[in-house]
């Protein structure tokens, strides 16, 4: 009886979902389609190979200011454990599909099964989704956990490995969790050593330097009378977060209470090494062994080295903001308080990474153009849409509170990122123009489907039916005879969206004082020689809301683009 209304709720939800997704894509059609679309053919899926576990590996590039600003405890520091703990969680809550999250420091595995078919297995989709939620996890339960305020955002790296089997599976974590012992270990031992014997922390560095595990362990008990066996179990195996049946009391239909089991998130302390991992918690239907043999995963990483001398565009996109937006209370079809948030997170992206050019953002979505030239992460595909997205996603989180004000954050936001390749400038035109022309066509269509659902009263269906087939001519008139209202005195920022663009490097040249050709060759991405970049600073970069289809725009900032025919060769950038 339960199961067949467990069931039948589930079939509900399914059928609501597919009929939202309808009612979208009808409105979606029946909107005009530019001329720019394209480019989307530039997008890739990168789907993962099927058969194989997936393995979204993440962990907190700036983690060590973290710990420094925020005056952490060494070696552990508990409350960050949990704080991460509590972010797997999260994720896993979120993302049914994962079977094991693993934690220790600044490190999180998140494991998908081979059969996972979420997402359709695009890699980049998983990727940055996994990516985002964490990040704005961390930020939105900082406080849950620490009372010192959290004074910086986290920036997550992701990697994702393709496993064949649960040999390979229990392989990784295995070798993961040797990784978290020696670090654990090596932390225990200096830092005990600064604090029971009061040497300095050069000086336990030295002591420590060529020392083997045995040793280690010698020096921390004749030195400073400690066991490591009897260190606390989480600082030495780091955190598994798996699902557990629960029996769990539950409201009946005929309105009694019954225990029923419930899958729950639970957090376990044990070896990946033994076999009743494997066999009885995992319940893993492949027989594996312990394997002494561990070193192959980096073959087994996901190599996504970007093509030089193309233009990287990245665009995130927020998940699932059309119920974000109702549950936040947006005002429609505009919300200035979330374009703010958007913007000055993308702000903060531009200013952490000099490497970036221009951005431009609308509705829940921001594009991100790293210079053509640049080397920023190596070109490494992955690195560089989880950096971009999980600073930009913290960033957003991190000042909610400060924008929104009386407004709480009822659960955080994930953003999914894709990275695209445009090979010369009038591509890559297109595309911003691309985005452009549909912050243009979503804006009118929603302003004039929200007056006529504000102001006259008409249900969502009538208002559709009434702009279906209308051209932008059209809606113009419907704006004006019925409702006095000029579009193109709606302000700049909902029409025409926001772009984000560097100085013009001349006007930087007077105020360093330094010679043209070492600031322009600084703009042109080069990281080791980035003087500009080394300023970090978000005057350098200009807000506007103006039209950048036309010609206009880009001849008078000659310094964004460059030039075609000034497209440099392999020898240009060695010299
Ligand atoms: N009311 C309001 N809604 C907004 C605002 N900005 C974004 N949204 C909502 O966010 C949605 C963004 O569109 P999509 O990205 O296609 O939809 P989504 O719900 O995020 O779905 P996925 O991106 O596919 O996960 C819009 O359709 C709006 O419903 C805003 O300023 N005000
Ligand atoms: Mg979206």
């Amino acid at each position: 009886m339960e199961y067949l209304f467990v069931v039948k709720s589930h079939v509900t939800r399914a059928l609501k979902q597919l009929l939202h997704q309808k009612r979208r894509f009808q409105s979606s059609t029946k909107m005009a389609k530019s001329k720019f679309e394209y480019v989307k053919s530039f997008e890739t899926e990168d789907r993962l190979d099927p058969g194989h576990c997936i393995i979204i590996a993440l962990r907190c590039s700036n983690f060590q200011s973290i710990v420094e600003n925020h005056g952490f405890k060494r070696p552990n520091d508990n409350r960050f454990i949990k704080l991460m703990e509590d972010a797997t969680k999260d994720v896993m809550g979120d993302f049914k599909d994962l079977k094991v999250g693993y934690t220790f420091a600044d490190q999180c595995n998140l494991v998908f099964p081979k059969n996972v078919t979420i997402y359709r297995r695009r890699g980049p989709k998983l990727l940055t989704n996994l990516c985002s939620l964490l990040a704005t996890t961390f930020v939105h339960k900082w406080p849950m956990h620490f009372e010192v305020p959290l004074d910086l955002t986290p920036i997550i790296e992701g990697t994702i490995y393709l496993l064949p089997n649960y040999q390979g599976l229990r392989d990784f974590l295995t070798e993961q969790q040797l990784q978290c012992h020696y670090r654990n270990l090596y932390e225990t031992v200096l830092w005990s050593l600064v604090n029971v014997t009061g040497i300095s922390y050069s000086e336990a560095a030295e002591t420590l330097e060529g020392t083997n595990e045995g040793e280690k362990n010698e020096i921390l008990f004749s030195r400073c009378n400690m066991n490591y066996n009897k260190e606390c179990d989480a600082f030495k195996k780091g955190s598994i977060v798996v699902r557990k049946l629960v029996p769990t009391e539950v409201t009946t239909p005929e309105g009694s209470t019954a225990l029923r089991n419930a899958s729950r998130l639970i957090v376990l302390y044990t070896d990946f090494s033994k076999d009743c991992f494997w066999k009885t918690v995992l319940s893993c239907e492949e027989n594996t062994k312990l394997n002494s043999k561990r070193n192959y995963f980096k073959d087994l990483e996901r190599n996504t080295k970007l093509l030089p001398h193309t233009w990287i565009v990245v665009r995130i996109d927020g998940k699932g903001f059309h119920k974000f937006s109702d549950k936040h209370n947006f005002t429609k079809p505009n919300d200035i308080r979330s374009i703010n948030l958007m913007n000055c997170a993308a702000q903060k992206v531009m200013a952490e990474y000099p490497d970036i050019i221009f951005s431009y953002g609308q509705s829940d979505e921001y594009t991100f153009v790293t210079e053509r030239y640049s080397r920023m992460l190596d070109r490494n595909s992955n690195k560089i849409m989880s950096t971009i997205v999980s600073l930009f996603a913290a960033t957003y989180v991190y000042n909610w509170n400060k924008v929104f004000k009386g407004t709480s954050l009822k659960y955080c936001p994930a953003f999914d990122a894709r990275v695209v390749l445009y090979p010369n400038i009038s591509s890559l035109r297109d595309y911003l123009s691309w985005r452009q022309a549909d912050c243009h066509i979503n804006n009118m269509y929603n302003l004039c489907f929200w007056m006529l659902v504000q102001k006259r009263d008409l249900s969502h269906q009538e208002a559709e039916e009434r702009l279906c087939g209308t051209f932008s001519n059209d809606k113009r008139a419907l704006l004006l005879s019925e409702f006095q209202c000029e579009y193109d005195e709606e302000e700049a920022i909902y029409r025409k969206g926001t772009i984000l663009h560097r100085k013009n490097p001349e006007e930087c040249v007077e105020s360093l004082s330094l010679s043209r050709n070492e600031t322009l060759y600084s703009f042109r991405g080069n990281e080791e020689s980035s003087l500009l970049g080394n300023l970090k600073c978000a005057s350098d970069i200009i807000t506007v809301h103006v039209d950048m289809i036309n010609d206009t725009f880009w001849s008078e900032r000659p310094w964004i683009l460059g030039n075609e025919r000034d497209a440099k060769t392999l020898e240009d950038l060695d010299e």
